[in-house]
């Protein structure tokens, strides 16, 4: 058994080190409130399971192709006004990247052949849409002209802790009609600000899958504030993808984390939440390694926060009833592909959405994604090939209990599925395979550490749009939570925002 002085971690002069904050896992989420809280002047240090920094939003390289692990549609790298969180996070601590401007959005391929592109031109985009669906064309401008009304509001003030009440004061007097506005749609939902507009059953199945493909539900369970945010910011700030792929982000965040003092250890996975008199006090590692802190912050998922890293007997009852309201969303089967650049037609877009069967939308198999990041960065895969990064909702269910050649053989076949439906829009996809990795919820649970390898919390029911998600502080005094587990959910821009509001709340009780 180590000695306790051994177990502990001590400063030069043999004292115990104690940190102003440790965050629990390096996602974009806990590096955002690492990065805020260094700059703040805090003593932070970073704990990360893995290797590199960046959870889904990391990267693998294989044969000369450098792979994003996750969507690699980037929101939030605009240049102006203040939705832009990842550019904000980034120069909080003087770094900066470059990024490339994706001229489309997505290219939807639909059943009954409807072809919609969401071009980042505003009015190109809904010219396109009102083609299909002429007879909904003032509908479609009110559904749209809306979701800006809730951008504006956003984009008008000071994104930080709504859990702080002199920040609420402030921006209330500051913007107080853009705080009313948010007021009145944080409660709502997609689909009945939708219906007040549009009739056409196909037009409103659009907009589920507009929804769909980044919240995982329906228009009728997507909170309209996600969706302001989305539909607009997509043609605002843009769609930007960062050169050097995705996990040039993290990497980025890290220089700027140590730059502004703070440390980040990997190969350091929490196995435990120490709690004292019912406080979160500091952390033990699987190495029984033990770190304390003022402040402990968890990226990690609420389920595995609360039912791995501390007692599940023990969960508070807010948690509970929290999981009443919220479910795990399924994963996803990922195939990383490196294919010859002649399998893709002249002028093919970045991101594609494939949905042969609107009744098929939400189940496993249903959706295919496809990113294709090499369009914007050639660097990323060897001359003369393309990375395809193609994904479709997939539950860990589906995976559990079977031997190493079934699962071998059953990701194989589901390969093989997705690459057949794809021929239709890549012919010759097959043949010009040169790269194929396939990933399955069992893989994202283990790389990434998120219980069932879920993407996120999706409402178990219809829900009052964003009132339901918690903030950063937990029921455990001491203990935070940060990333797509919070307010306002999934997404790269999003868990920024999670990271911000954190920083800022622990750094109002930190007295900094
Ligand atoms: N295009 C996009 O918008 C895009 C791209 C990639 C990722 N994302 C989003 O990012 C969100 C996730 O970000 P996030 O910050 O919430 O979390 P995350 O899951 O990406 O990161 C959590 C990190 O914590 C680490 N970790 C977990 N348990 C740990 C433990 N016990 N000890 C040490 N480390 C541990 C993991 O290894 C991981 O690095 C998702 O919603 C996803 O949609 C979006
Ligand atoms: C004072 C008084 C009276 C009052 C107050 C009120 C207020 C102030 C309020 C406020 C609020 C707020 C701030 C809010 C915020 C929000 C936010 C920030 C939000 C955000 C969001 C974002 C999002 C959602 C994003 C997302 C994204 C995503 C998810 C993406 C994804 C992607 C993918 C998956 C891809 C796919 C596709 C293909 C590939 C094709």
């Amino acid at each position: 058994m180590p000695s306790v002085k051994k177990s502990l971690n001590l400063a030069a002069n043999g004292n115990l080190m104690e940190f102003d904050a440790i965050v629990i896992g390096s996602g974009i989420g806990g590096l955002v409130t690492a990065t805020q809280l260094a700059a703040k002047g805090a003593k932070v240090l970073v704990l990360e399971r893995y290797l590199i920094p960046g959870g889904s939003a990391g990267y693998f390289e294989r044969e000369g192709y450098r792979f994003d692990v996750g969507a690699s549609m980037i929101f939030g790298f605009g240049n102006k006004g203040t939705t832009n969180l990842l550019t904000r996070a980034l120069k909080a601590v003087n770094v900066s990247l470059e990024t490339i401007p994706d001229p489309t959005q997505i290219h939807y391929h639909l059943p009954e052949d409807l072809k919609i592109r969401v071009h980042r031109d505003y009015e190109k985009f809904l010219l396109e849409l009102i083609e299909h669906f002429p007879q909904e064309q003032h509908g479609i401008r009110q559904f749209y002209d809306e979701c800006w009304q809730v951008f504006n509001c956003l984009n008008a003030m000071d994104l930080l802790s709504l859990e702080e009440p002199r920040y609420l004061t402030r921006v209330f007097f500051q913007h107080p009609m853009a705080c009313l506005g948010l007021v009145k749609y944080l409660p709502m939902n997609v689909g009945d600000v939708a219906r007040k507009y549009i009739t056409d059953p196909t037009l409103l199945k659009f907009l589920d899958i507009e929804c769909y493909c980044w919240s995982v539900v329906p228009a009728e369970m997507t909170p309209m504030i996600n969706a302001g945010m989305v539909f607009s910011d997509r043609h605002y700030g843009g769609i930007n993808y960062p050169k050097g792929g995705v996990g040039q982000i993290a990497l980025k965040l890290v220089e700027g984390l140590e730059k502004a003092g703070g440390e980040i250890k990997y190969k350091a996975r929490v196995t435990k939440i120490i709690t004292e008199d019912g406080k979160a006090v500091g952390v033990k590692l699987a190495t029984g390694e033990e770190f304390r802190a003022k402040r402990i912050i968890s990226n990690a998922t609420r389920w595995d926060t609360f039912e791995h890293l501390l007692p599940a007997a023990e969960m508070p009852p807010s948690e509970k009833k929290w999981q009443q309201r919220y479910q795990k969303s399924p994963s996803f089967l990922s195939l990383h592909l490196g294919v010859a650049a002649d399998v893709l037609p002249l002028g093919t877009e970045c991101h594609h959405i494939v949905l042969e069967d609107w009744q098929k939308m939400e189940l496993p198999e249903g959706t295919i994604f496809v990113s294709i990041p090499t369009l914007l960065d050639p660097s990323l895969a060897p001359e003369g090939c393309h990375i395809l990064h193609v994904f479709t909702p997939s539950w860990f269910e589906d995976w559990r209990g079977i031997s190493e050649n079934e699962y071998e053989e059953k990701k194989e076949a589901a390969a093989g599925r997705i690459i057949e439906r794809l021929e239709k829009i890549f012919p010759g996809l097959d043949a010009g395979l040169d790269y194929m990795e396939v990933g399955t919820p069992r893989s994202h649970r283990r790389f990434l550490g998120r219980d069932d390898g879920t993407y996120g919390p999706i409402p178990r029911r219809k829900l009052a749009g964003l009132l339901g998600m918690p903030f950063n502080r937990t029921a455990i005094p001491g203990l935070y939570c940060v990333g797509d587990s919070t307010f306002p959910g999934q997404g790269l821009n999003a868990v920024a925002f999670s990271g911000f509001a954190c920083a800022h709340r622990v750094g109002v009780d930190l007295g900094l």
